[in-house]
């Protein structure tokens, strides 16, 4: 992996070493909206998302995108799971450009950028540039800027509940999604320990949550739920061994397990999860981790078992 600085690639891993062991997550560079009458406007086939199907934060733009109907709207390109020297590469190529790697994309739409080339990008191909390259955002983009196109009309941010999703987000982002991250590309052991007790308790609260509520803020699914799933789908399988997040597996827990396989149940959902990409990334990609490479055989629970959320354990059990 690597950055561009001045448009220049350089290989570089991340430095923990300024920050006493601890993996500090740069902010996104793009961060336009799309909207009616604006710069970027809803168009059919004007926009590009290129993801990771083993990335976490590009599965929930993957997610949406799928929920919403913007299949034929947007198209996407999946880079390959591995991502060494040149950071993320596409095999075959990409399809506007021919590019071989991500990180031409970036100096197409600014030759001297300087930053990490991550994904998910959602690109525009009329202005040749970056329109967003946070996943927070591109899902609030996705959950309503297409409306009028696609007359899907499902919100996944309801005005009534913000405020609720806000705070979730905020504890799941900092605790779980960003969590397992901190904990795994810690290098110093109290580091480590702070930020996997950190996420267990997180773990716990949710777990807590969900014995209470069928989603995240009650009966209503939102983005909340899905931000949340694409780090639960990929915990038992990566985080857990990879990640050394090993006090509990998701399967141990009382109420996480069965909400993660109704999510994963969820039409449309499975298609959008890869553990095959998953687990390559991860196990590959991360030779400081793991140096020999080995890619595990295990791929966690069973998702496709009965969920049994929303009914009672009676009528699960067909009694
Ligand atoms: N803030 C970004 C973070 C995206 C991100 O960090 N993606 C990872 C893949 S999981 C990446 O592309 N990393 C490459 C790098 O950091 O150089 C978002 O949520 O969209």
């Amino acid at each position: 992996m690597g950055r561009l600085i001045k448009g220049v690639w350089h290989e570089q891993w991340y430095d923990t070493s300024a920050t006493g062991g601890a993996f500090v997550r740069e902010d996104a560079g793009y961060r336009h909206r799309i909207e009616e009458g604006g710069r970027f406007a809803p168009q059919s086939g004007r926009y590009h998302l290129y993801v990771s199907l083993a990335c976490p934060w590009a599965h929930r733009t993957l997610i949406l995108r799928r929920l919403k109907g913007l299949e034929p709207h947007i198209d996407v390109t999946v880079v390959h799971p591995h991502m060494l020297d040149q950071g993320w590469v596409y095999d075959p190529v990409e399809p506007l450009y021919g590019f071989a790697c991500h990180h031409q994309l970036y100096t197409l739409a600014k030759p001297d950028y300087s930053g990490r080339v991550t994904v998910p990008v959602l690109w525009d191909k009329q202005e040749q540039t970056i329109v967003n390259n946070e996943s927070a955002e591109i899902v609030r983009i996705f959950s309503s800027a297409f409306d009028t196109l696609t007359g899907n009309t499902e919100d996944y941010y309801p005005e009534s509940l913000r405020e609720e999703i806000d705070r979730l987000n905020e504890r799941i982002y900092n605790e779980v999604n960003n969590g397992v991250y901190k904990t795994g590309f810690a290098t110093a052991q109290d580091v480590y320990e702070k930020e996997c007790r950190t996420l267990f308790a997180a773990l716990d609260w949710l777990d807590g949550l969900l014995a209470e509520r069928r989603y995240l803020t009650g009966e209503r699914i939102t983005e909340a739920d899905w931000r949340l799933f694409t780090t639960l789908v990929r915990f038992d399988p990566v985080y857990h061994g990879h990640f050394k997040c090993n006090i509990r597996r998701i399967e141990d827990y009382s109420h996480l397990p069965g909400y993660l396989r109704e999510l994963y149940q969820w039409p449309g959902v499975a298609e959008t999860v890869s553990f095959e990409h998953i687990k390559q990334h991860y196990y590959y990609s991360h030779a400081t981790i793991n140096p020999t490479r080995i890619v595990p055989l295990g791929e966690g629970q069973d998702l496709t078992l009965p969920h049994g959320r929303g009914v009672r354990p009676a009528e699960w059990l067909g009694l």
